[in-house]
């Protein structure tokens, strides 16, 4: 059987599908992730009818920790025998200036992904590792690059601008924004349950190891709470979000080397950093520790005053929506977050919420809340398939 297959590598989890080239099957025939990387690496992969195949801690074969879950990948595929691959779709996570689409990866493709890597130094290494890996296996299978930033480049230019001198904006230093594909995905499905609230302004809550924030109206970004880097805005697993850059200046002083300021910051701040425990929601929800609720008080905190800034971009609010990990499966941090926001109107339904209802809020809540699953792979396999 002819297939494709989708590879999405975020900072935790490495996620993927395989889907067969008949358009009319919609679904994959196989789904699955490895998460809890890097530490705890433990794979799922499900059929297409839900039997689960693999449920289980796993090991990853040992040299560079980036390529380790795509080279897992690569030896399951390998014993499947009953497919042959015709194209694979990559979720990149920076596509710079360059890249506002879809494209396919050759040679000068690649390199000027690799010239983004310190624009995104926890993701984009292993995407590329992760292109790399496929071309030496399967040379020449055509590999398509989906990018988190393409859906963002519609923003209005003050949203995308940072107050610094005109040559360092020229250099491309601004607001980029991430998880593109999840808010597309999660716009296309809105589209399809309720399309007259898919044209109004909505804050969509993208809450996962990474977490960002998107305010869309007309179904097109307007702004988001990420920037330049995937560093901004929300408090995240082991990254800071929004910090007075004077803490780095002030860090640097005390001899703080561009090394150590990236290992706190990509992976030594958030969830992590503040408890002191773990980056993982679920540890944190079930400690008692007072550190680990105050990680859990913060976030909720911050993304509350982070609808409050999005709301304003959109100047109203009708529709909040929470996907991602967290936000599709943590009752308990939607409550706080939407407590933040009950003076933009936004309510809750306590029991719809525990029972993650499709929408949250009870009915005649001014904004309306809902959770929705997101699915990434949907959305590249899409791209995939236009382009065949
Ligand atoms: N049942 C749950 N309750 C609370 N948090 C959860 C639950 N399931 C997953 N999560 C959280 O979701 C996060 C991972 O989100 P996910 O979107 O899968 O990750 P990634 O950003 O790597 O794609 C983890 O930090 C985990 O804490
Ligand atoms: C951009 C980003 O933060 O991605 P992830 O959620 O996969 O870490
Ligand atoms: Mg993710």
């Amino acid at each position: 059987m002819q297939g494709l297959l989708v590879v999405n590598a975020g900072s935790s989890s490495l996620k993927f599908a395989v889907y067969t080239l008949d358009a009319t099957l919609s679904d994959p025939i196989w789904r699955g992730a490895l998460d809890g990387l890097p530490k705890k690496p433990h794979a799922r992969i499900v059929d297409q009818h839900g039997n689960e195949l693999i449920n289980q801690a796993v090991s990853l074969p040992a040299g560079e920790p980036a390529l380790a879950p795509c080279r897992w990948l690569l030896a399951w595929l390998a014993s499947i025998s009953d497919i042959t691959l015709h194209a694979v779709g990559h979720r990149i996570v920076h596509g710079g200036t360059d890249f506002a689409t879809p494209v396919w990866i050759d040679a000068d493709v690649l390199k000027r992904l690799h010239g983004l890597i310190p624009l995104a130094p926890l993701h984009q290494p292993g995407n590329l590792l992760a292109v790399e890996a496929i071309a030496n296996q399967f040379p020449g299978l055509p590999q398509l690059a989906c990018f988190d930033t393409s859906f963002h480049r519609s923003q209005p230019a003050l949203a995308q601008l940072y107050a610094l001198p005109q040559a360092i904006t020229a250099q491309g230093v601004r607001a980029y924004g991430f998880h593109g594909l999840s808010y597309e995905y999660i716009i296309s499905q809105l589209a399809d349950i309720a399309p007259q609230h898919a044209q109004g302004k909505l804050i969509v809550a993208h809450l996962g190891n990474g977490a960002s924030m998107c305010a869309i109206e007309g179904g097109r970004s307007v702004a988001s709470s990420m920037g330049f880097t995937a560093l901004d805005g929300l408090m995240m697993g082991t990254r800071c979000g929004n910090l007075d850059p004077g803490v780095m200046l002030y860090l640097m002083a005390q001899g703080m080397d561009y090394a150590a300021l990236e290992r706190l910051l990509y992976r030594e701040s958030g969830l992590l950093g503040v408890s002191g425990l773990s980056s993982d929601m679920r540890d944190l929800q079930a400690s008692e520790q007072a550190a680990a609720r105050q990680a859990v008080d913060l976030f909720c905190y911050r993304a509350g005053r982070m609808i409050g800034s999005l709301a304003a971009a959109l100047q109203g609010l009708d529709t909040l929506i929470f996907t991602g990990g967290i936000g599709e499966h943590a009752a308990p941090v939607r409550a706080k977050i939407i407590a933040h926001a009950n003076w933009l109107g936004a309510t809750l339904d306590e029991g719809l919420n525990d029972a993650h209802a499709p929408i949250v809020s009870p009915p005649g809540s001014r904004v309306r809340v809902r959770v929705m699953a997101t699915d990434e792979e949907a959305v590249i396999a899409r791209h995939l398939r236009q382009r065949l």
